[in-house]
């Protein structure tokens, strides 16, 4: 992986968290996170993509070392936070990988900005993600009990049964449970308020699918129909891992985007 550099990129009155690794003149690949998680959920991954690369992961706002804006947020805003954090990096043409909430970020890009995005890779995502009821109980949750309140449900989700019982789970728990509740509550709503269904299905650039077996928030069937709403896409399961497979099977999931990024010839 090489350098890996880290810098503060001001967006509009706040400011997002980047780490730049690999050759900085290379074919960019974006990586942004989850809910609730950082761009630490990247780390073993890029251990093992290939050289040459120019590798960008982002803490997205109210989370990891970025700025917290005053919530709740739209999705409209993230995706302007990515849109203009690519613009401050010049990158156009980049594969962007979005997990999860990042998933969501990556088809919003696309949907508005398809100068900066070659192809994507929608991991353990949807474009909706459970019922607006849902959201807005776990939102009061966390507003009445803090990050904690939620933080056991919420660690089942993402992982498998055999991980959860490994000895990585406290740095994973302390992750969560750091994130603040402003950021988290203001992303949730962000989610609660999508649905990508009818722009997605209008998509059409390269794009690779990727399902944990084990995801108890975006369930395979899930991401593979929200796949294969865009033509020519390509849908991968990893096994033995649940909602962010890029930390539990980091090698697969390498290997995975390598062989896509090989495909489209962006490496
Ligand atoms: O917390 C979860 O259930 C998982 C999740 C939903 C949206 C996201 O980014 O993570």
């Amino acid at each position: 992986m090489g350098r890996d550099a880290m810098r503060m990129v001001d967006v509009g009155g706040h400011a997002l968290h980047l780490r730049e690794a690999g050759d900085p003149r290379g074919a960019p690949v974006v990586f942004a996170h989850a809910l609730g998680t950082d761009l630490r959920i990247w780390d073993a991954v890029l251990a093992h993509l290939p050289t040459g690369l120019r590798l960008l992961r982002y803490d997205l706002r109210g989370h990891g070392l970025s700025d917290c804006p005053p919530g709740p947020y739209g999705m409209g805003a993230l995706v302007r936070d990515a849109e203009r954090l690519l613009d401050a990096l010049n990158v156009r043409g980049a594969v962007f990988v979005g997990l999860s909430l990042g998933g969501m970020v990556a088809q919003g890009l696309a949907i508005k900005r398809l100068d900066q995005i070659r192809a994507l890779v929608l991991s353990n995502t949807a474009t909706k993600i459970d019922t607006k009821d849902i959201w807005d109980r776990r939102i009061a949750e966390i507003r009445a009990g803090g990050m904690a309140a939620q933080s056991s449900a919420t660690l089942e989700r993402w992982f498998s049964r055999d991980f959860r019982a490994g000895p990585g789970m406290a740095i994973w728990r302390n992750m969560l449970e750091r994130q603040t509740v402003e950021g988290y509550t203001g992303c949730a709503a962000a989610v609660a308020g999508t649905d990508f269904y009818t722009p997605t299905s209008g998509l059409r650039l390269p794009v690779l699918g990727i399902a944990g077996s084990e995801d108890g928030s975006t369930p395979p069937d899930l991401v593979r129909e929200t796949v294969a709403l865009i033509p020519g896409s390509r849908f991968e399961l990893i096994r033995r891992a649940g909602h962010l497979p890029c930390v539990e099977r980091p090698v697969t999931y390498a290997a995975l985007l390598t062989r896509f990024l090989k495909e489209i010839g962006h490496v």
